[in-house]
């Protein structure tokens, strides 16, 4: 794994020795919007306009981030109006690539490239950064609208509702208060907080984040022994953007992330929960659990050098979920 300095690839793990070994995420550098009349976004430039087939989506199935998308474009019924290319689960030394060689790794179904960071420079033949996936890119300008996941989500549950005929909201005006207090909590304790314990290089930073990770899922386990949803009765993007990092947990985070305190199974009212997000309709044909363990496990050789696979509990993700 790499990132790009002014264009030009350069092989380095994250730097955590000026950190006291704690990883910090980067900012996404792509931040404008898809919306109805093409005005611009909350922020970036104006431009983009929703219409179906003009832009095309880049996911890896193994990274939670792109697999919030997935779900958005799955619920809001964008599947016949966005396309997608999935990266393989390998992400080595030359970053994500379009080989194919892996079941549902699709290659680069626009340009046929090898590498994603193509497409990034691509759009800008200078940028800096590193090159992650989702990806949302606009065919018409040959440029990314969009490289944040947590802003793709909102424009996929809102900009297309004119062309889909789709309006479910999962960001309602009345609950975006309490939606966004959720999110800042489990964003960076949950969906960051397990990267912080699994890329943290000392126990101090591995302490820092697993502690709060593990006191957010009982204060989650609580709020949905109260209500069935995250912020009450209605189903919302704060429970997507959980979802994601819940399905990853017990065969992948717990293991390799050393965030073993409790499976997600041990929690009776977050495994009912999961299991309804999962049953719903759409949703399943968005987990890939394959491309998930083989991604993290293969890819991450300074904390599992030697490749190995682990077994895995058995989890069965159909069984009644019995919330309701
Ligand atoms: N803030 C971004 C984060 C995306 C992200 O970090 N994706 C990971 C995969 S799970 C990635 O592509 N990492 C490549 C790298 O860091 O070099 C988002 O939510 O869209």
């Amino acid at each position: 794994m790499g990132q790009l300095v002014n264009g030009v690839w350069q092989d380095k793990w994250y730097d955590t020795d000026s950190t006291d070994g704690e990883f910090r995420r980067d900012t996404s550098k792509f931040r404008n919007w898809v919306t109805a009349d093409g005005s611009a976004g909350p922020t970036g430039t104006a431009g983009f306009r929703a219409e179906s087939g003009r832009y095309h989506l880049y996911v890896s199935h193994a990274c939670p981030w792109a697999h919030r998308t997935m779900i958005f474009r799955a619920l809001k019924g964008l599947n016949d109006h966005i396309d997608v290319s999935v990266v393989h689960p390998d992400m080595l030394k030359d970053g994500w690539e379009f080989r194919t060689d892996f079941e549902g790794a699709t290659g680069d179904r626009q340009f046929g490239l090898d590498y994603l960071r193509e497409v990034y420079l691509r759009a800008k033949p200078d940028t800096s950064g590193r090159v992650t996936v989702p990806v949302l890119w606009d065919r018409q300008t040959g440029q990314i609208v969009s490289n944040e996941s947590a802003d793709i989500i909102r424009m996929f549950n809102a900009a297309f509702d004119g062309i889909t005929g789709n309006t479910d909201d999962y960001y309602p005006q009345a609950l975006r208060s309490d939606i966004d207090a959720v999110n800042d909590r489990v964003y960076d304790t949950v969906n960051n907080g397990v990267y912080k314990a699994g890329f943290a290089t000392s126990q101090q930073a591995y302490d820092k984040a697993v502690g709060p990770l593990f006191d957010s899922l009982d204060w989650i386990e609580g709020l949905l022994a109260r209500n069935r949803y995250l912020t009450g009765a209605t189903l919302t993007e704060a429970d997507w953007r959980l979802f994601t990092t819940i399905a990853r947990f017990d065969a992948v985070y717990h293991t390799h992330f050393k965030c073993n305190r409790h499976m997600i199974t041990d929690y009776p009212n977050l495994w009912g929960w999961a299991r309804e997000l999962y049953q719903r309709p759409g949703v399943a044909a968005t987990v890939h659990p394959d491309h998930y363990i083989r991604h993290y496990y293969f890819s991450h050789d300074m904390i599992n050098p030697n490749r190995i696979i682990p077994i895995g509990p058995q989890i069965d993700w159909t069984a009644p979920h019995g919330r309701g």
